[in-house]
């Protein structure tokens, strides 16, 4: 899988070299490529954002560093390129080049890039969005900040990929990087070969609808706490059984709206 992120603090994704996604990327199971949307400024002081039409407070990002950063990522369709052209700009590779042929992606063929813009107007994230984009070829994040990114880059790119505004919740951050950062972890731990034991990713909250169970481990007693009896008892079938219906009673306790929609799909 190949990730693609837009945003004007590089560093920032810098500690994507350590833990889970710094083996993967080293052994090649993902290649992940930052790109700092400055690189696409051409004035002295590198400018992406200016005042918005119509008034009001704060800045929006402009649109030229949008598209340019994009085109070279995308691949600047429209001229058709020979593979390995020498006068492609930038990194991209040769299954970067975007054809004019007519068998060119339409913007809504799964084949092209998913292009994913965090947004507090977005749809919200869910371990399904996660276990969806784990399966993509090529997800391209595009970090927005201000009071947001002009509106023609969304509908422009959409003439060019799947576009997504995604929402981490109702809330909002000064920037996309930090939700890029959590998406990048749900997604990522779901890739074949980046988490050593795949079986740890099926007993978890969300996974089957349901929040996960208490965890215990050693000592069986701490503070005058006992770990539960049933987990001592090597039962197994009877583990499981206590483990579901405190999933279960948990789900309905915390999170009564999963609650609904697990019963529901139980009929
Ligand atoms: C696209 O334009 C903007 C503008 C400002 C901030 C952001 C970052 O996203 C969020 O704030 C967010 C994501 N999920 N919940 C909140 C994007």
């Amino acid at each position: 899988m190949r990730v693609d992120i837009v945003t004007i603090f590089p560093q920032f994704f810098d500690v994507l070299d350590i833990s889970l996604l710094g083996k993967a990327r080293a052994n090649g199971i993902v290649d992940l490529r930052v790109h700092d949307l400055r690189d696409a400024t051409h004035d002295r002081h590198r400018t992406v954002d200016d005042t918005p039409y119509g008034g009001g407070a704060g800045m929006v990002m402009r649109p030229e560093p949008w598209g340019e950063t994009l085109d070279g990522i995308l691949g600047a369709g429209g001229a058709s390129v020979a593979l390995g052209d020498a006068s492609t700009p930038g990194d991209a590779s040769t299954d970067d080049l975007a054809s004019t042929a007519s068998d060119a992606p339409t913007a809504c063929d799964a084949s092209t890039p998913l292009i994913v813009f965090p947004s507090p107007a977005g749809n919200v994230f869910t371990q399904k969005t996660a276990r969806r984009y784990a399966q993509e070829e090529h997800i391209v994040f595009g970090c927005g900040r201000y009071e947001g990114i002009d509106q023609r880059v969304f509908d422009w790119a959409g003439t060019r990929a799947r576009v997504e505004l995604v929402s981490l919740g109702d809330y909002v951050l000064n920037g996309g990087e930090v939700a890029v950062m959590a998406m990048i972890e749900a997604f990522g731990r779901l890739i074949p070969g980046v988490v050593g034991n795949p079986d740890s990713l099926v007993e978890e909250s969300h996974e089957g609808g349901l929040l996960e169970y208490p965890s215990y481990t050693k000592p069986a007693q701490w503070r005058g706490y006992d770990v539960p009896d049933i987990l001592l008892s090597g039962h197994h079938a009877n583990i499981a059984k206590w483990r579901h219906e405190q999933q279960v009673e948990r789900t309905k306790r915390i999170r009564p709206d999963l609650y609904e929609a697990w019963a529901a799909a139980q009929d």
